[in-house]
C-alpha cells in the first residue's frame, strides 16, 4: 500500500473513532496547496540537468505549516502528500502551535557534489520563497538534507525578504540554530521509548536494540541509548550492516562511518545482510531510515516485542495489523519521532524572541512535551479502546478538528 493510502487510512480510522462530522473529515484530508516545480540547474561539468521539486502544505488551523525537504531519489508526489499530512498530526499530538507540510526533490544527494547541491537548493527556494515564510510555512531537514542545506534557504530567502532566520529551523548554529536540534529526534525517540517501557516496568539497560539506518536520527538514537546502559547489537544503513550481540560500541562506529564513509568492515562487529536486520532478534526494534520497510513480506518474522517509529511511516497497515496480532508494541511516527519538529519550534520560538536557551533548556523542554504527550496518547487509549497508532491519531485529529471548527473553516 502506498504511503498516502495508508496514511487516508489511518485519517480515516481515527476519524471513524472520534465521530467526526463528514464536512471535517473531508476538509482535514485534502491538502491546503500542491507545489510542484522545475529545478534546472548546471552541473559542474556544464551541462544542464533538471530535478522536479515539491511542497506539500497540508493544514493550518494551528499555525504556520512546518515540516521537513527531503532529498531522496524516490521522492514522490503522493509520499510528499502523506508525509506533509503526518505533520499536521504529529504538531498536534506534541501540541506545538503548527500546522503541517513536508518537501522533497527527486534527487540522489550522494551523487552530486557540494556546489550542485547548493544550486540545486538555491533555484528551489527561488521557486517557492513567495510561499513560504517565517508565519506561513517553516521548512527543517529531513532525509538527505542538513543544516547546510538549510543555510542555503535562509541565505536565497532573505535575498527576496529581508534576514529571515525563522524561515527555517535545523540551521547551523552560527546563523541562529537551536542547541540541541541536531540530536533532537534522536533524543526524542529515547525519550519516548522510555516512556513506553516504563509503563511496560521496563528500562532501557535491560534490552537489546536494533537500529535501521545510522544517520541523523539513527546516530543520535544508538549514541543516547548507549550512553544510558541500552545494548545496540546491530545497525545498518545504506551502505551495509553489523551486529554484535554483545552491543556494539556505537562512539567507536560513529569514528568508523566518519573515517571510512561506510559500516563494512568495522572490527567491533560482524558484517550482517541488511535484509536480515529487521528480523533479527531484539527486544526492540527502531527503523530510521525509509517508509514502508515493515510489510506483509517482513512482519510475521520481526522477533522485536516494541517497534519504536523513528522514521515516517515504516510500517504500512497491513504489518501494523499482522504485528499487533503478535502482541508487537508498535510507538507511531506522529509521537515518536516528534522531538525534531519540537525542539523545531523551541529554535523558532528563539529566533523570534531573538534570545538563545542552553542546551539544558531545550532538552527539560523536550523531555516535558514527550513525556506529556504520552500521557494524552494513553489516555486516548483508554477513552476509545485503541492502538497507540489510533491513540496518537486520535489525539492529533481531534485537536486540528477543533481549531477547524473554531475557525469556521468546515463548513
Ligand atoms: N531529521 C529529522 O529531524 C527527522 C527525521 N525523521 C525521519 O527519520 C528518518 C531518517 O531521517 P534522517 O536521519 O534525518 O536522514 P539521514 O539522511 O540523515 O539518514 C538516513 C539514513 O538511512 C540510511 N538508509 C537509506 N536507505 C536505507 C536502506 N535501504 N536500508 C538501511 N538504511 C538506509 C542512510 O544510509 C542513512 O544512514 C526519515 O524517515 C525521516 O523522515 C523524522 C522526524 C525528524
Ligand atoms: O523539524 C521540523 O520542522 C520537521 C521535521 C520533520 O520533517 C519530521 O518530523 O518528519
Amino acid at each position: 500500500m502506498n504511503a498516502l493510502a495508508a496514511t487516508n487510512r489511518n485519517f480515516r480510522h481515527a476519524a471513524r473513532i472520534l465521530g467526526l462530522d463528514s464536512k471535517i473529515e473531508k476538509s482535514l484530508l485534502i491538502p491546503f496547496r500542491e507545489i510542484k516545480v522545475e529545478c534546472t540547474i548546471p552541473k559542474d561539468d556544464g551541462t544542464l540537468v533538471s530535478y522536479i521539486g515539491f511542497r506539500v502544505q497540508h493544514d493550518n488551523s494551528r499555525g504556520p505549516m512546518k515540516g521537513g525537504i527531503r532529498y531522496h531519489p524516490e521522492v514522490d508526489p503522493d509520499e510528499v502528500n502523506a508525509l506533509a499530512q503526518l505533520m499536521t498530526w504529529k504538531s498536534a499530538v506534541v501540541d506545538i502551535p503548527y500546522g503541517g507540510a513536508k518537501g522533497g526533490i527527486g534527487c540522489s544527494p550522494g551523487d552530486l557534489s557540494k556546489s550542485e547541491l547548493e544550486r540545486l537548493t538555491r533555484v528551489f527556494t527561488q521557486k517557492i520563497h513567495d510561499l513560504i515564510g517565517t508565519h506561513t510555512d517553516v521548512p527543517a531537514p529531513d532525509m538527505g538534507t542538513n543544516a547546510q542545506t538549510m543555510a542555503w534557504i535562509l541565505d536565497e530567502y532573505s535575498k527576496f525578504h529581508g534576514h529571515s532566520p525563522a524561515v527555517v529551523t535545523g540551521k547551523p548554529l552560527d546563523l541562529g540554530g537551536s542547541l540541541g536540534r541536531d540530536a533532537a529526534t534522536g533524543r526524542g525517540v529515547v525519550f519516548a521509548t522510555e516512556a513506553l517501557l516504563k509503563e511496560h516496568g521496563k528500562s532501557i539497560p535491560e534490552m537489546r536494540f536494533v537500529i535501521q539506518g545510522f544517520g541523523n536520527v539513527g546516530s543520535w538514537a544508538a549514541t543516547l541509548i548507549h550512553e544510558r546502559g541500552g545494548k545496540v547489537t546491530a545497525v545498518s544503513d545504506i551502505t551495509g550492516a553489523v551486529k554484535n550481540p554483545n552491543g556494539l560500541d556505537i562512539p567507536a562506529l560513529i569514528k568508523h562511518k566518519e573515517n571510512n564513509g561506510t559500516l563494512k568492515d568495522f572490527e567491533g562487529g560482524d558484517a550482517m545482510d541488511p535484509a536480515e536486520l529487521l528480523v533479527h532478534d531484539c527486544d526492540v526494534l527502531i527503523p530510521c531510515a525509509l517508509g514502508g520497510v515493515l510489510n506483509k513480506d517482513n512482519a510475521a518474522d520481526v522477533k522485536a516485542k516494541y517497534i519504536i517509529e523513528a522514521a515516517n511511516h515504516p510500517t504500512d497497515p497491513e504489518a501494523d495489523e499482522i504485528l499487533s496480532k503478535k502482541g508487537v508494541t508498535i510507538l507511531p511516527d506522529i509521537y515518536a519521532n516528534a522531538g525534531g519538529v519540537t525542539v523545531s519550534y523551541f529554535e523558532w520560538v528563539q529566533n523570534i524572541q531573538g534570545f538563545m536557551w542552553d542546551e539544558e533548556k531545550v532538552n527539560n523542554e523536550l523531555q516535558k512535551y514527550m513525556t506529556h504527550a504520552f500521557g494524552r496518547i494513553k489516555g486516548m487509549c483508554q477513552s476509545h479502546d485503541c492502538s497507540l497508532r489510533m491513540g496518537a491519531f486520535t489525539l492529533g485529529v481531534s485537536r486540528v478538528a477543533r481549531a477547524t471548527t473554531l475557525r469556521g473553516w468546515e463548513a
